[in-house]
């Protein structure tokens, strides 16, 4: 046994690692899958289309390295988190799209739960926030849109899923997520580690509807043979974010990371329990190994890395993402020009699903080396504002930060970042942490490794970005921030 496969299901494609016992990845493959957007505001994936790609790529992936199942000691699964998938259990077919976590379809329920003055229980018993962003009023949705759907669910023949739950169906026929996925459903009491019976009833979901709750790292069934020519074992399980800590080997408490893809999702480890937030932070189920269950403080920006996708895509300025980097270092500062990248809203600390993307500070001297380091800083700040409410929730000084995903490469936004935090920024030599994370769980649990301390070990720096400004600098820059996204606040309909 060679090998540990992890599956990572992420918002734009699908991709499949191998990685051998040091923990270096031996192959890649991956596929993008299409991105639906059929309303304003509501964003779909086909979950049949996220199944066959993270099919495929599992077959490159272990074609690229020869290995065949017996060389393959166990399968982990990491995913994008909340995205909603309702199926039939007799055919195996999804009834409808797969709501995406983006998707702010239910923005006005939520607003409804919280005007019935239903936010302060959602928060003790999840520790989330009444939002569109997580999956239990996506559920609800579909419930309520799809004839004749609550009535099925109740007799026990549709099965709902975030997607660990809807590949981990397709893999082995089981119904099953872990406590990082369901920790993200509005449904889940994390105190208890069990779904919530009061919540279920006051979103009207039947419990038959729900996927059994198995530890993150364990054994979680066999996925038939028929898929890759012999039998393997799937036995790690964890939404992106929660394994991408576990990668970053955030194993203590105060030891935080943030990954910058698509959004921005900063966790930080708070140990054997869950602190609440007087902050509008989110707390989560970071995972359940062995007799470790433990828990996080997580802010959540929706647009990051997707913010340099809209100056390629949306604008036509950069023909790649990486090239925002030459772009924004063609000027020596955003020439006073500020962007808030609120296109789907704004997520944590706002909250705020009617905030829309702006420039500020336009001048015709304004081109687009600005705008580009506009962008850039936007993410810098987002994360800044995280940090002030993560600190001010846990009472604890962040010492280093530690970063991954697509945009931690762009080293012009890591010093940024560096500068704005005043903290030293510190990004690894393994920068797929999101799937090591899954990798190190499966492997755990089939003994391929044998403590998380000893993977932790493997942890090293590749680059450390440490802070220059001084506080009167950084304190101005975030105060003009803050006016920037003041405006950009409470601006759709
Ligand atoms: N050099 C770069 N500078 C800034 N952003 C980048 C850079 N390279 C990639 N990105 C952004 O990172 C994101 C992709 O990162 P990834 O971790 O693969 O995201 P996800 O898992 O959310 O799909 C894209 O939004 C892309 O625009
Ligand atoms: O697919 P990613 O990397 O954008 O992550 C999405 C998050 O899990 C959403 O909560």
């Amino acid at each position: 046994m060679s090998f540990v496969l992890a599956l990572d299901q992420g918002t734009t494609s699908s991709r499949a690692l191998l990685f051998d016992g040091e923990g270096a990845v031996r192959s890649v493959a991956q596929k993008e899958f299409a991105q639906h957007f059929p309303r304003p505001g509501w964003v779909e994936h086909d979950a049949r289309e996220i199944w066959e790609t993270q099919l495929a790529t599992a077959r490159e992936a272990l074609a690229a390295a020869g290995a065949r199942p017996r060389d393959v000691a166990a399968v982990g699964i990491t995913n994008q988190r909340e995205t909603t998938v309702l199926w039939d259990r007799a055919t195996g077919e999804p009834l409808a799209p797969a709501i995406v976590w983006q998707d702010r379809r239910t923005a006005g329920l939520c607003e409804e739960l919280r005007t019935r003055g239903l936010g302060p229980l959602f928060q003790e018993r999840t520790g989330l926030v009444l939002d569109a962003y997580f999956s239990g009023t996506k559920l609800k949705w579909l419930l309520d849109e799809i004839p004749g759907a609550r009535a099925r669910a109740e007799r026990g023949e549709l099965a709902f899923g975030t997607i660990d739950a809807w590949l981990a169906w397709n893999l082995t026929g089981r119904h099953v997520t872990d406590p990082s996925n369901a920790s993200r459903t509005l449904l889940f009491d994390i105190h208890r580690n069990r779904w919530d019976e009061e919540l279920l009833g006051i979103l009207d979901i039947p419990a038959a509807v729900l996927p059994a709750v198995a530890d993150s790292s364990g054994p979680l069934g066999t996925i038939r043979p028929e898929l890759f020519g012999g039998p393997l074992t799937l036995a790690g399980m964890a939404g992106d974010q929660q394994a991408a800590t576990f990668g970053q080997a955030c194993l203590e408490p105060g030891m935080a990371k943030n990954t910058y893809g698509t959004g921005c999702f900063m966790l930080m480890n708070t140990g054997d329990r869950p602190v609440l937030s007087r902050n509008r932070l989110l707390s989560t189920t970071l995972w359940k190994v062995g007799d470790r269950l433990d828990y996080a403080l997580e802010g959540s920006v929706f647009m990051a890395g997707a913010a340099v996708q809209w100056l390629r895509d949306g604008l036509g300025i950069i023909a790649t993402s990486a090239e925002v980097e030459p772009l924004a270092r063609s000027v020596p500062d955003s020439g006073g020009v500020f962007h808030v990248p609120a296109f789907t809203g704004l997520g944590a600390p706002w909250w705020d699903p009617a905030a829309r993307g702006a420039f500020f500070g336009l001048t015709r001297g304004s081109h687009k080396g600005h705008l580009a380091r506009a962008v850039l800083e936007s993410i810098a700040y987002q994360t800044a504002d995280l940090l002030t409410a993560m600190e001010a929730d846990s009472g604890i000084r962040l010492r280093e930060l530690r970063v991954d995903g697509g945009a931690s490469r762009n080293d012009l936004l890591m010093q940024f970042q560096a500068d704005v935090l005043g903290v030293t920024v510190v990004r690894p030599r393994v920068t797929e942490t999101t799937a090591l994370g899954a990798a190190y769980l499966a492997g755990l649990a089939v003994g391929f490794w044998d403590t998380p301390e000893q993977l932790a070990r493997n942890w090293r720096p590749e680059a450390r970005f440490e802070p220059t400004l001084d506080a009167t600098e950084r304190s101005a820059r975030l105060d003009r921030w803050h006016r920037a996204v003041a405006r950009a606040k409470d601006w759709a309909d």
